[in-house]
């Protein structure tokens, strides 16, 4: 019986992304030409969450997407409604199998957040903690799946009909999206991410940085009930001042801790967003959001560590000599090139330090991009090619840089000797 009702909606889905693509006058799936970047982010912002998701995963992912397209992308907005109340009540009833008050004293029926995967909601457990529910949205893993699956099919057609279509390997693209967003749809996964970085903070003796502690008796695959956080995001400076003597050191923690956690825990958190990253009230930094995190293998690491020890020195022959051992290739590159195009690029980032107060944090956000896009594009142009953990953590790298020029104008990431990248 689930698999007839699954089969039904599934074809109800994909006859509703079909009539969205109608509707939105998208000539471009019959004409010749790709769409626009434009009309491709809005279209896929009004077929909703696989889509949002499918636009940031664009966003982020430069060594994949033409440049037009991964920069359009970057505004692609998440305008998913909130969900009334009275649904998300029965979601978590329904998760935990009995009474709401048996469980919770109160619950907020403001949602704090909503997106289109979950929604937040504050409250109270009968034991008195303060915490959130993360709540996942009905039939979410449902719509991923159909809508992936059509996408996975269409890329396969694709393929076979226009061999020579300049995105290569599409369907392989399809199926990567697929992993990550699946485990995002886990929330047991991320609950036991979770406890695996809250872990590594214990055993490294970092009182400075928290992560909330899961609640498992009233989580599952759905619900997620955490310790809340009050605090501000990260980049809010004016707020921060209120919460943080001293908001230059707040962001070494930060930096530290995340630069600790590439070697000594299993995984990276992989999405340090300003959203993502809270000052708390008694100016601990806060890591929320576990959903996408990264592995990397110690090989790789050591190459990116030799790559930043190199950036560190100016030393453009070294800074080549680790990328070539970081991405992928099949032919031989050559050190010297790739240095000296390096060496320009460089140039012209010191020439990019932003002069003008305030700095405005849109504006940083393309900067960022512009050189992460320009170092992949440097390294493709050699013939290299980076695995998207790269990607993840060099943008992650350049987030820091952004919130550094926020936060520490005055600071030098390469010379100060709080900071401490290599672990
Ligand atoms: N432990 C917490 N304490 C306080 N607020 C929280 C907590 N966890 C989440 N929030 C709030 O809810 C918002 C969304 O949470 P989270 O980022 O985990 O969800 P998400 O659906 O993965 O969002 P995104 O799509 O932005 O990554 C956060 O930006 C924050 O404002």
């Amino acid at each position: 019986m689930g698999t007839v009702t699954n089969g039904i909606k599934g074809a109800f889905r994909i006859g509703q992304t079909l009539s969205v693509l109608g509707r939105t006058g998208v000539n471009w799936v019959r004409g010749d030409r790709p769409p626009t970047p434009r009309l491709l982010r809005q279209t896929f912002e009004s077929l909703g969450a696989t889509y949002i998701k499918l636009g940031q995963f664009i966003a982020s992912s430069p060594t994949f997407f033409p440049k037009d397209y991964v920069e359009e992308f970057q505004y692609c907005l998440d305008k998913t409604p909130n969900l009334p109340f009275g649904v998300i009540k029965k979601i978590i009833r329904d998760e935990l199998g009995q009474p709401l008050d048996q469980v919770y004293a109160e619950i907020d029926p403001v949602a704090l957040a909503s997106a289109s995967i979950a929604q937040v909601h504050a409250a109270r457990l009968v034991t008195g903690e303060d915490v959130v529910i993360k709540v996942q949205k009905p039939g979410v893993e449902n719509i991923l799946l159909t809508d992936l699956n059509f996408l996975y099919l269409s890329a396969r057609i694709l393929e076979t009909l226009a061999p020579k279509l300049s995105w290569t390997s599409l369907s392989g693209i399809v199926e990567e999206i697929q992993r990550t967003m699946m485990e995002e749809c886990d929330f047991i996964k991320e609950a036991n991410n979770l406890k695996v970085f809250r872990n590594f903070l214990h055993d490294s003796h970092n009182e400075d940085a928290a992560v909330p502690q899961v609640y498992e008796h009233c989580s599952t695959r759905r619900i997620l009930t955490m310790e809340r956080f009050h605090g501000v995001p990260l980049t809010d400076l004016e707020s921060i001042r209120g919460y943080a003597r001293d908001p230059e050191r707040t962001l070494i923690t930060a930096m530290n801790t995340w630069f600790a956690s590439l070697t000594q825990c299993e995984f990276f958190h992989a999405d340090v967003h300003a959203g993502n990253l809270m000052v708390l009230r008694d100016g601990r930094v806060g890591f929320i959001d576990f959903g996408i995190v990264g592995r990397i293998k110690p090989d790789t690491w050591q190459a990116v560590s030799d790559f930043i020890s190199a950036v560190m020195v100016g030393n453009f022959e070294g800074m080549a000599d680790a990328m070539i051992r970081i991405g992928i290739t099949h032919k031989k590159v050559q050190v010297e090139e790739l240095a000296g195009d390096l060496r320009r690029l460089y140039q012209q980032m010191d020439k990019m330090v932003p002069d003008q107060v305030p700095y405005e944090a849109d504006q940083a956000e393309d900067d960022v991009n512009h050189i992460l896009m320009d170092m992949v594009k440097i390294g493709e142009s050699h013939g290299l090619h980076f695995p998207r953990e790269f990607a993840l953590l060099l943008k992650q790298f350049l987030y820091f840089d952004r919130y550094v020029h926020i936060l520490a104008p005055e600071m030098d990431v390469f010379m100060d000797e709080r900071l401490n990248m290599l672990h």
